[in-house]
């Protein structure tokens, strides 16, 4: 099972993965993106989800019309984990070329 990231771990992590923030009350990472339209919030979704479930770990999601709203943390291990770190860079590889 993977491990949960050290202070120093999360700290490097984070200053690599600018369009993130912490969670309130909770470690875990969020990213709100916005879309022209549901059909592409929709497309980058898909994308998202077959990644998912290749890598079998996945995200905590809201979307409504454009907007998804994103939370990532590893549940087997109360938290944030290299596996978050590894599906947020995907993410915002998707959204980018989005
Ligand atoms: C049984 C299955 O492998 C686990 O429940 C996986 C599935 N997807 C997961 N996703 C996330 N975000 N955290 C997990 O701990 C996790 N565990």
């Amino acid at each position: 099972m993977a491990r949960k990231l050290d202070d120093d771990e999360r700290a490097a992590a984070l200053a690599t993965l600018p369009e993130w923030a912490l969670v309130a009350g909770r470690d875990a990472i969020t990213r709100s993106i916005r879309f022209k339209d549901f059909n592409a919030a929709f497309a980058f979704m898909t994308r998202v989800a077959l990644k998912a479930e290749k890598m079998d770990h996945h995200p905590e999601w809201f979307n409504v019309y454009n907007r998804v709203d994103i939370t990532l943390s590893t549940h087997d291990a109360g938290g944030l984990t290299e596996r978050d770190v590894a599906l947020a860079r995907f993410i915002d590889q998707v959204a980018a070329g989005a």
